[in-house]
């Protein structure tokens, strides 16, 4: 791949840093333990753009094939996993740029609800709509306290795609995922704890990363191929959906991120984003 000889590596303690200049992801493995950790970071509040969406599939891909052990998932804002898609890729769209946006998310989707390897989620931070798609997208989830998490898109006026709903769906059950996403929920750390949105609370970033890794070394003992194909077979139907019907649901986004609506809707989410940001 034309990335991998491009990529460059530095070593730090233990660790491999492989990154590319300009890039809004790293990708460090531990030597000790094989593990990938996969950082976002896009200034102020990891929105996913393109751009963003693009070096992480590239990051999980280069993960996949360089066999690491297994994938962490962290962001390298201190307050804020991720603060789902950028509203800016979706109001006032450019035509060509919102397709190719689109089609980035279902390819970093798939890539990582499908991933070969064990993969987990050290939440640091704030992790709403696409943040908790990626994290829900993870096979386990540690989260820092004091902070939320959830699908909020009905608060915006918007609707979470089907696919959004097969991660949430696969970490909870179907009553209390239909509930919060019908209000748009945002769950605390200690409520997300409660109904198994998460699966642990860490104090520090370093002691999730710890946790994460913990999770994926209980899988020493176990064939790999026969866990990597067990993961598959549970995810199969939910991959398969969005490969059958990945033109019909860009169709379907395009549809409705263009109504006046719901860009009148978005144009006021954002004044309302900066006139918190200014107090
Ligand atoms: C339309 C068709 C269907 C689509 C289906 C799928 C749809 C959506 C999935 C999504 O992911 S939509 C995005 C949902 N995200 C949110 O609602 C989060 C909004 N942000 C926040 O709640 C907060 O910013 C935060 C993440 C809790 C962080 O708070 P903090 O106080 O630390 O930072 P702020 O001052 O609020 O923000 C700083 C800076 O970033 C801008 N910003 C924040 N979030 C977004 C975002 N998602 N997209 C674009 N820009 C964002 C915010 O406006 C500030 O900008 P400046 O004023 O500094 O320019």
């Amino acid at each position: 791949m034309l990335r991998s000889s491009l990529l460059t590596l530095t070593r730090i303690g233990s660790n491999r840093l492989m990154s590319t200049a300009a890039k809004l992801t790293t990708v460090e493995v531990n030597d000790k333990t094989g593990i990938a950790t996969l950082t976002m970071c896009r200034p102020p509040v990891n929105g996913l753009n393109l751009e963003l969406l693009k070096d992480l599939s590239q990051s999980i891909d280069e993960i996949e094939s360089n066999k690491s052990r297994g994938l962490i998932l962290t962001s390298s804002n201190p307050t804020i996993f991720s603060a789902g898609l950028d509203i800016l890729e979706m109001y006032k769209p450019d035509k060509e740029r919102i397709r190719a946006f689109w089609t980035s998310l279902q390819d970093v989707w798939l890539a990582l609800y499908g991933s070969s390897v064990p993969t987990a989620a050290a939440i640091n931070g704030h992790s709403p709509a696409g943040g908790c798609l990626l994290a829900t997208s993870c096979e386990y989830r540690v989260m820092l306290p004091k902070f939320t998490i959830g699908l909020n898109e009905t608060q915006l006026g918007i609707v979470a795609p089907k696919w959004f709903m097969s991660s949430f769906l696969s970490v909870l059950p179907r009553r209390i995922a239909e509930r919060a996403l019908n209000q748009g929920r945002m769950f605390t750390t200690e409520e997300a704890l409660q109904v198994g949105l998460i699966d642990e609370v860490a104090n520090t970033k370093e002691e999730a990363i710890e946790k994460c890794s913990a999770f994926i070394g209980s899988f020493a003992k176990v064939n790999p191929l026969a866990r990597a194909l067990t993961k598959q077979q549970f995810r199969a139907a939910d991959l398969q959906q969005l490969e059958n019907e990945r033109v019909q649901d860009l169709e379907k986004f395009l549809f409705f991120v263009n109504q006046p609506a719901v860009q009148k809707g978005l144009g006021l989410y954002l004044e309302s984003l900066k006139k918190k940001a200014k107090n």
